[in-house]
């Protein structure tokens, strides 16, 4: 069974934060009662008991209110620490140390976790596990041997929820379930249904598929045995093959043989033919002969034999010529062919020589019309009738050459003078560009000389609407001043001189006061005028106002004139 042993208390609520202010509280067995007045802070002493062991903060002090407060520290930033030494359901010694960070901001605190650290004592050595606060947690749970909401709502339970067990049902259910770790126990039987439930269907699935592969084993072992019986099939079938194989190649030879000689009997079988076909075109010629014979010789063999070279010669001489005949023939053939052709080409040329005649006829028809028109357009004589000769012509080229010439010189006579016009234009032209460009600049001169003295007047019809108000109060003034010099004037011919020096000063001082008066009154004469204009605006607004209240305007009326919020009131006093 695991046992708290100390606990160390630093800067958590009302504990001070110094080092000097730790406070230890040793717990003894069986019992520890905490007693002290209100306010002492045994809560406290419980509240630390439960955030070192579960991690639990109490409730309503995640803002940093578990801290000690900054403010009373007179800190912006407080740290707090707890340790507490326990044995662990092993009895060994553990030490779990928390710390935490609460900073003064602006308008509120902002509170930290920070490190939580075990140390254990192994094999004499100290070892440290620093850790996340979760890690932190299970590894305390696992050491003491409670589970959280024990700790939480049964051994620590804080007296805010300590009546929890009066709250309403389905709250104290759930504080049992955590107490009990029902709910742990509900998940692993819904876990364990959910993975029974799952597993049958695997089952379920895999005998499917046993069945399914069961069947396929059958069909493999039976295509195995038809395989095994069509593989010996097909040896015994590679064996006989082979066997016939090697009786085929000697017919195959054989067949060869009877082949060659088949051709020689039929070759000899042709020649037979092409023997008696000829033996019976001989006798048959024979026959011929003897019919056609006229005369048997009657001489010698010798002698026939002679005749018959004769006649063989005189054959072979007039085959020759009549191969010589028949290659001139075709020479005569190709000659007549090639005379056809240049005849067809000279007939195209024909063709085309007689249309170029007819076009130059018509040209010279045309020329000749010309020439007559021009010879009339330049007053030529003697080419009133076409045809004309070699001889006009050359005299009439002449002619419009000279002609040409003359109007090329008087052209370029022309030109010149052209040119020179042009030129002179130009000249002008520039002139009144510069011109032009002066006045323009001269215009833009006057027109900012306008705009400035418009400006002027501007300026000074305000100003002189300005003076207006105050030029009868000038006017008064002049003839008091006026007045004032008459008095002056007469006052210095009746007086003397060192008295009238004083009160030339004073007069002056007068004068003096008198201007400032008048500036002053000037001022008051513009304010009074501002003021003038904003009670117009005022009015305006309330007559806009009222016709609103009316609903005699529309609304685009009223939201585009004055807007009511840059409105400044009048100074008060004035209005
Ligand atoms: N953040 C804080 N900083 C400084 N002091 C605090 C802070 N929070 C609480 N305190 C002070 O800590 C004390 C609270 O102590 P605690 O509630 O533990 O006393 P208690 O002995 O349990 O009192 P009770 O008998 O009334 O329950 C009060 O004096 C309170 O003013």
């Amino acid at each position: 069974m695991s046992r708290i042993d100390k606990m160390s208390i630093l800067g958590v609520r009302s504990f001070g934060i110094e080092d000097k202010d730790i406070q230890v509280i040793s717990f003894f067995s069986p019992l520890t009662v905490l007693v002290g007045p209100n306010g002492a802070g045994k809560t406290t002493i419980i509240e630390c008991l439960r955030y070192a062991t579960s991690g639990e903060l109490p409730p309503g002090s995640k803002g940093g209110a578990f801290v000690h407060d900054p403010k009373d520290a007179h800190e912006t930033d407080v740290r707090a620490q707890i340790r507490l030494l326990f044995s662990d359901v092993n009895g060994e010694k553990v030490t779990i140390q928390r710390s935490m960070s609460c900073t003064q901001k602006a308008k509120n605190y902002s509170f930290k976790s920070l490190e939580q650290v075990i140390t254990r004592i192994k094999d004499g050595e100290k070892v440290s596990l620093s850790s996340k606060c979760g890690d932190m947690d299970r590894e305390m749970i696992s050491s003491l041997g409670v589970s959280k909401p024990v700790l939480n709502h049964v051994i620590f339970c804080h007296q805010e929820e300590s009546n929890w067990p009066l709250s309403e049902g389905k709250a104290l259910k759930e504080k049992f379930d955590a107490i009990f770790a029902a709910t742990k126990y509900i998940k692993a039987l819904e876990t364990m249904r959910q993975l029974r439930h799952k597993q049958t269907q695997t089952v379920k699935e895999c005998q499917v598929e046993l069945r399914y592969l069961k069947q396929n084993k059958e069909k493999a072992q039976q295509i195995r045995e038809t395989v095994a019986t069509k593989e010996a099939q097909l040896m015994a079938s590679r064996d006989s093959v082979q066997q016939i194989e090697d009786r085929i190649t000697p017919l195959e030879n054989q067949l060869t043989d009877i082949d060659t000689k088949l051709g020689k009997v039929m070759k000899l079988d042709n020649d037979i033919k092409a023997l008696e076909s000829r033996k019976k075109q001989m006798e048959q010629d024979n026959k011929e002969l003897e019919e056609t014979m006229e005369q048997v010789f009657q001489g010698s063999d010798e002698q026939l034999q002679d005749v018959y070279q004769n006649h063989q010669r005189t054959v072979k001489q007039k085959e020759r010529r009549l191969a010589d005949n028949q290659k001139e023939l075709e020479k005569a053939g190709r000659e007549c062919q090639r005379l056809n052709r240049v005849k067809a080409d000279l007939l195209v040329e024909q063709g085309r020589l007689r249309l170029e005649a007819d076009r130059h006829m018509d040209n010279i028809m045309t020329r000749d019309t010309q020439v007559r028109s021009l010879s009339s357009y330049l007053g030529l004589e003697g080419y009133d009738r076409p045809p004309f000769s070699d001889l006009q012509l050359d005299s009439f080229h002449r002619h419009v050459t000279e002609r040409l010439e003359q109007e090329k010189e008087t052209v370029s006579q022309v030109m010149a003078e052209l040119q020179e016009k042009e030129q002179r234009k130009q000249q002008s032209i520039d002139d009144m560009r510069d011109k032009k460009t002066g006045l323009e600049r001269t215009v833009e001169l006057k027109r900012d000389l306008q705009g400035k003295k418009q400006q002027e007047l501007r300026d000074i019809r305000a100003q002189l609407q300005r003076l207006e108000g105050s030029s009868s109060r000038l006017q008064e003034l002049e003839s008091e001043l006026a007045k004032v010099e008459r008095e002056l004037h007469s006052t210095i011919q009746s007086s003397n001189v060192e008295e009238l020096k004083n009160e030339v000063g004073e007069l002056q001082r007068e004068k003096t006061d008198l201007d400032h008066s008048q500036r002053r009154l000037d001022k008051e004469m513009e304010m009074l005028n501002t003021h003038t204009t904003a009670r117009t605006q005022m009015d305006m607004l309330n007559r806009e106002k009222v016709s609103k209240q009316r609903g005699e305007f529309p609304e685009k009326e009223l939201t585009s004139g004055f807007n009511l919020d840059n409105f400044e009131l009048p100074l008060p006093g004035i209005l």
